[in-house]
């Protein structure tokens, strides 16, 4: 399949150099344009770097959600408290809150050097921050542009750490996962004991020694006698040394001379040798592990080796999943304009790699009530969402959290694919909700920049850092926005550095590429030439299989 980006091709969804790359840039960045611009409602190149929809054309999301609505609109009029976008749009500061204040769409210049769209709000202008939605037919009314990648993590991470932090006491086999709540100190010298590294002979002072029959020491057992001068005795690996040891002799390196009754060294002996002193790992008290690292199986068993029964830990953020979309399918083939469920069944198992703990998803259909009675109900720390956040007759998200009143934090994100993702906290003591889009990969985009480092607050971790590698592709960047691009790892070959190669089938709606993945590459506006580095978040699983090779880069 090389040479095709696959059987259909969406905007935005190539990554390779191909030939004529500059003339496949240009028609990229049209392309990437053109969507740009029917994304807020504008067709005219004139106002391009207008987001704003200063053209005159209401934005995606308009404030005014009449005439769109979806079934019980009634029900979310009476549910409307006072803290609506409508108000909000009348006192920006109504969107602040002490320890997650929302984007206030001034930090979202590029930071490549290009003038910032004209959309930015002047530093110092006498206009304040305007609301997220505008009024259908209103040009004077606009929104601000949405955070970038970066600030739209940190807004999340934020809103994370906001609640009291909880610990509790796990036993091991409960531990696996959770986040430490405090630091671990090593209950006992390890070795708590002095101990044989090898099976062999301990021994006392110059050989040769005089040697007693017998099994010896074994792993175990109470302590030992002293052991006499010129004298040794078998010992086994873990078992006591007995006071005054000088060495262990590994079996393979002695000579019994059983009529003599004596025990040669085939070597050299030094003094010390294959005993592992009490405390050289760690004293009593030696910090082991800081709070917030995870319970690997690693970590579980140093525990244990330390002295640990039990665990003080973080309890896991609670997640529901509610999957909205009448057109979804449980089971079998696509049929009539139905398709199959894809986050259900992928979002439960990625928040629990991302460490959470998820009931099942609920599939509540394009129904506003059910959304409603679902968040209003839900005990969860965090509701995730599917489907739902555009503009949509049916898109119901934005209507609900309004009439619920909820806070929103992040609303868009200058990222692609994905920009429509959502955070929104439902009530000051409430759960928060991340809104994917429905578009699957655009879902899986949205659980990275908002659901993990979230969740990393929550939990009490370090959100993940991306780092740098090495890309052998150009990648096309959005013009504005950055983008997240599926891409593996690749070993440096004949000398050359490993690096990472961005994978094909990235389009929005394509799972193909992010199913190959074992990160993403972040990718600037304006994209990355073959040969720089670039940004690369990983994927919380095992790196890509070998059947990516050549298919799918
Ligand atoms: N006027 C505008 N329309 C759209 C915009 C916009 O800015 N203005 N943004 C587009 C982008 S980009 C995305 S992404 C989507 C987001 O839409 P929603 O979050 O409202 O999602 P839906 O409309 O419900 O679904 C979008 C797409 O994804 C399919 N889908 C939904 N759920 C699932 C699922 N669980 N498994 C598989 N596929 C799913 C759904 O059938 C649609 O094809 O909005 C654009 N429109
Ligand atoms: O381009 Mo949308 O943001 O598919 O995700």
């Amino acid at each position: 399949m090389t040479g095709s980006d696959g059987p259909h091709r969406e905007p935005g969804s190539d990554v390779r150099a191909a030939g004529s790359a500059s003339e496949r840039a240009r028609e990229e960045e049209e392309r990437a344009v053109e969507q740009a611009l029917a994304l807020v409602g504008g067709a005219d190149r004139s106002s391009r770097s207008d987001r704003s929809g200063g053209s005159g054309e209401p934005p995606s999301r308009g404030g005014d959600t009449r005439g769109r609505r979806g079934p019980r609109d009634e029900d979310l009029d009476a549910g409307r408290s006072s803290n609506t976008h409508a108000d909000r749009s009348r006192d920006p500061q109504a969107h602040r809150s002490s320890d997650s204040a929302p984007y206030d769409g001034r930090d979202n210049a590029p930071r490549d050097g290009r003038a910032a769209p004209a959309t930015a709000p002047a530093r110092g202008s006498e206009q304040p921050p305007l609301p997220d939605r505008t009024l259908p037919g209103d040009p004077a009314k606009t929104s601000p542009p949405p955070p970038s990648w970066d600030r739209a993590r940190a807004v999340a991470a934020r809103a994370g750490r906001g609640g009291p932090p909880t610990t509790i006491r796990l036993p091991l086999d409960r531990a696996p996962g959770h986040v430490l709540a405090e630091a671990l100190g090593a209950l006992t010298d390890l070795p708590s004991f002095d101990t044989s590294a090898m099976d062999g002979w301990a021994v006392a002072g110059p050989g040769p020694w005089a040697f007693e029959a017998g099994a010896g020491l074994l792993a175990g057992r109470g302590p030992a006698a002293a052991l006499p001068d010129g004298t040794a005795v078998r010992i086994a690996t873990g078992a006591r040394v007995p006071p005054e040891t000088t060495a262990v002799i590994r079996s393979e390196h002695a000579h019994v001379d059983e009529a003599r009754g004596l025990l040669h060294a085939r070597r050299s002996v030094v003094t010390g040798q294959d005993i592992r002193p009490r405390g050289q790992e760690c004293r009593s008290g030696e910090h082991l592990v800081p709070a917030g690292t995870v319970v690997t199986p690693a970590v579980l068993g140093l525990a244990a080796a330390a002295g640990y029964d039990a665990l003080p830990v973080v309890p896991r953020p609670r997640v529901d999943i509610l999957v909205l979309g009448d057109e979804l399918l449980n089971a079998g083939l696509p049929h009539d304009g139905l398709i199959r469920d894809a986050l259900g069944p992928m979002l439960g198992p990625w928040l629990r790699a991302l460490g959470a703990e998820v009931s099942g998803a609920r599939r509540l259909g394009d129904d506003a009530g059910a959304l409603r009675d679902a968040l209003a109900s839900s005990d969860a720390d965090l509701i995730v969402t599917t489907g739902g956040t555009a503009a949509g007759p049916v898109d119901h998200v934005h209507p609900v959290l309004d009439a619920l009143g909820a806070e929103l934090l992040v609303d868009g994100v200058a990222v692609r694919p994905g920009h429509p993702m959502l955070l929104a906290r439902l009530s000051p003591d409430g759960p928060c909700l991340v809104g994917l889009p429905g578009n699957p990969l655009a879902a899986v985009s949205g659980l990275l920049t908002l659901a993990e480092p979230l969740l990393a607050g929550i939990a009490g971790r370090p959100a993940q850092d991306p780092y740098r590698a090495l890309v052998h592709a150009e990648v096309h960047g959005h013009p504005h926005d950055t983008r997240l691009v599926p891409v593996v790892h690749r070993p440096g070959r004949a000398g050359g550095r490993d690096h990472v190669a961005p994978l094909r089938y990235n389009g929005p709606a394509m799972l193909r590429g992010i199913a190959a993945a074992d990160g993403l590459a972040v990718v600037p506006p304006g994209g990355v030439r073959s040969g720089t580095e670039v940004e690369i978040l990983d994927l919380p699983w095992a790196p890509a299989t070998p059947w990516t090779e050549g298919c799918f880069t």
